[in-house]
């Protein structure tokens, strides 16, 4: 597929090598060992401190910045408004990318790093897939195919959890999914206490909609985002891991007799290597082509991946 520098003259980004991104760490300190960053690590998607080194601190201290200057923000805003009330809300980074890219992985070791910042802020991460209809749901309404599109999720309600945590609300539910059950837990939730900063991770969370013609207000998810980050990878790489990860997890979780996929973990290598094709083939490929790989260029830094899953190159937006 196309490489991240586009042939076009003008770029609202800038590219730098993984080499010169490292550059940019500058006196950031290194506040994870390699004991957690292996606890952090999937055991599909594999970092290490090498990887935390070159390509995390640059991220986290460039973050810091733009936090720092939110706050600023904040705080004009404030003297501005004299003895009216301000509401301190919580910055909200948005992370996109495919199924199998390994979005989970850099959301869990950024959200270590960034609380390790010596003002200590509280992070929380959130995850789409809980936002997911119900496969009861799913199933009725023909979307079992589709699960990951974007009308696979409920988005009113995903929009009204983004809505809350932007209006400084307290305790704010967001329901959670199981892989394992491969379906939203009824009655499981994670509760969201005004954190400092929130990370919102998922494949579509920079997903445009239609606008409506009577002008009235209907937000984007991405509109709630005061920084997103793309994790990109060539297509044939991240079709390559999903197909690993199907065939290491058939050896693991799926031998768990409660796991909606246990039926693959007896079927042969062969019949369960066509299974994890036809999943990224009927899915998970064609979400990427038509949802997802559009959504790249609306993010502030896209992080692309290489053959051993290592970041190669870094693309900032330009201010
Ligand atoms: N069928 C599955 N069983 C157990 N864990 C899974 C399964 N599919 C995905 N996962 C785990 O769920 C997380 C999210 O996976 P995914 O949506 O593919 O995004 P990403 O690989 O970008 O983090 C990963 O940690 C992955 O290892
Ligand atoms: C649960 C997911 C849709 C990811 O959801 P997200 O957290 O990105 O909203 C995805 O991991 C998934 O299970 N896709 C369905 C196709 C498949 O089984 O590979």
């Amino acid at each position: 597929m196309d490489q991240l520098a586009p042939t076009a003259r003008y770029s609202p980004y800038r590219f730098f090598s993984a080499e010169r991104w490292a550059e940019f760490r500058a006196d950031t300190p290194l506040t994870l060992t390699e004991a957690e960053v292996q606890r952090l690590s999937s055991l599909y998607d594999p970092i290490d401190l090498d990887e935390v080194r070159h390509i995390y601190l640059s991220m986290s201290r460039l973050l810091s910045a733009h936090v720092e200057s939110s706050q600023m923000l904040f705080r004009q805003r404030q003297a501005f408004f004299g003895a009216e009330e301000v509401i301190k809300t919580p910055y909200i980074i948005g992370m996109a990318g495919s199924v199998a890219v390994g979005k989970s992985t850099t959301a869990r070791v950024l959200k270590e790093l960034l609380a390790r910042w010596p003002s200590s802020p509280k992070v929380d991460l959130v995850t789409t897939d809980g936002f997911l209809l119900p496969n009861e749901v799913l199933r009725r309404e023909n979307l079992m195919e589709r699960k990951g599109f974007p009308d696979s999720y409920d988005v009113g309600a995903l929009l009204r959890f983004l809505s809350a945590i932007k209006s400084g609300e307290r305790d704010v539910r967001a329901p959670l999914y199981s892989h394992l059950t491969y379906d939203v837990m009824p009655g499981e939730f994670i509760t969201i206490d005004r954190p400092d900063i929130l990370i919102f991770e998922g494949l579509n969370v920079l997903q445009p909609r239609d606008l409506p013609k009577d002008g009235n207000f209907v937000p984007f998810v991405s509109d709630f985002f005061d920084f997103s980050i793309y994790i990109d990878a060539e297509e044939e790489l991240i079709h390559s891991w999903y197909i690993k990860r199907f065939m290491k997890l058939r050896q693991t979780a799926f031998r768990n007799p409660e796991s909606f996929f246990h039926r693959y973990s007896q079927l042969s290598e062969d019949a369960a290597h066509a299974i994890a094709e036809g999943l990224w083939a009927n899915i998970n490929l064609k979400n990427l082509r038509e949802n997802i790989l559009p959504t790249r260029p609306r993010a502030d830094l896209i992080l692309r991946k290489g053959e051993d899953h290592r970041v190669v190159e870094v693309a900032l937006r330009k201010l």
